[in-house]
């Protein structure tokens, strides 16, 4: 899904600025990393494209819909195509590792032999086969991480918004979920992570958006980001 955004600007009454005039083109297939500071409006960023924040100015287009225009069933349609990691990971603490991922796709009413299998791929996928009769609060943070993802992805959506996928974890297993990232953007989605993780940045590299006080400040397709760099 390609993503276009021009003008966006986003108020939280009364007065606070999350994103200010924003312009972004990005394409089906890219991986982007969104960077900046606390409270600089990563998340806001990702919130509009999931039409969680409805922008106060612009206009957000998504695989060539104005999200604005979308009414509830194309909503739901719509963000059955987008998979979300953000950072309360909202896995339901009662259920199982297995069945926090089966749940997506029974409520997309997907039959259950299918369900099986399809939990079955993206569990082994993500690293987290052996834990699947666990619940969430017995899992490790890097685990619940791997499940976090293994539920955006069963449905195998166009787009990735990650927010901190990386966030709290060492750096060893911080590299293993980036490669799960990248992995997911080579068989095509498009991915576009918040992260505050420099390393991460400098290593595996990739079109860099830097926002700054809810502007766009930076935007370098080639990933040759430096964090020194003043302008
Ligand atoms: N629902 C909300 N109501 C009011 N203000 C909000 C809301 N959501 C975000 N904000 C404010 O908007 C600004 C941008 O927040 P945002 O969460 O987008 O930043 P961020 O770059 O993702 O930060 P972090 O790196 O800490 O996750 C902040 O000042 C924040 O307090």
């Amino acid at each position: 899904m390609d993503i276009k955004f021009s003008g966006v600007t986003k108020i939280f009454e009364p007065d606070i600025v999350a994103l200010e005039d924003v312009y972004l083109n990005i394409d089906r297939g890219e991986f982007v990393y969104l960077v900046g500071e606390t409270g600089s409006g990563k998340t806001t960023l990702m919130r509009c494209i999931f039409r969680e924040v409805i922008p106060s100015r612009g206009h957000i287009s998504v695989g060539g819909r104005a999200l604005r225009k979308m009414g509830r069933f194309e909503l739901a349609l719509f963000r059955r195509d987008i998979g979300v990691i953000f950072q309360d990971f909202s896995l339901l603490p009662n259920i199982t590792a297995f069945e926090n991922v089966a749940f997506v796709l029974e409520v997309m009413g997907v039959p259950s032999r299918e369900i099986e299998e399809r939990v079955a791929d993206v569990l082994k996928t993500v690293g987290i086969w052996r834990r699947r009769n666990l619940y969430p609060p017995q899992l490790s943070g890097g685990e619940q991480q791997r499940l976090a993802i293994a539920r955006a992805i069963v449905n195998e959506p166009s787009l990735i918004l990650a927010d901190e996928p990386t966030g709290n974890l060492d750096s060893h297993t911080a590299d293993e979920i980036m490669q799960l990232m990248l992995d997911i953007n080579a068989a095509g989605t498009t991915v576009i992570m918040a992260t505050h993780n420099q390393a991460i940045v400098d290593t595996y590299r990739h079109r860099v958006v830097e926002i700054r006080r809810g502007r766009i400040v930076r935007d370098d397709k080639e990933g040759g980001y430096e964090a020194d760099v003043t302008y």
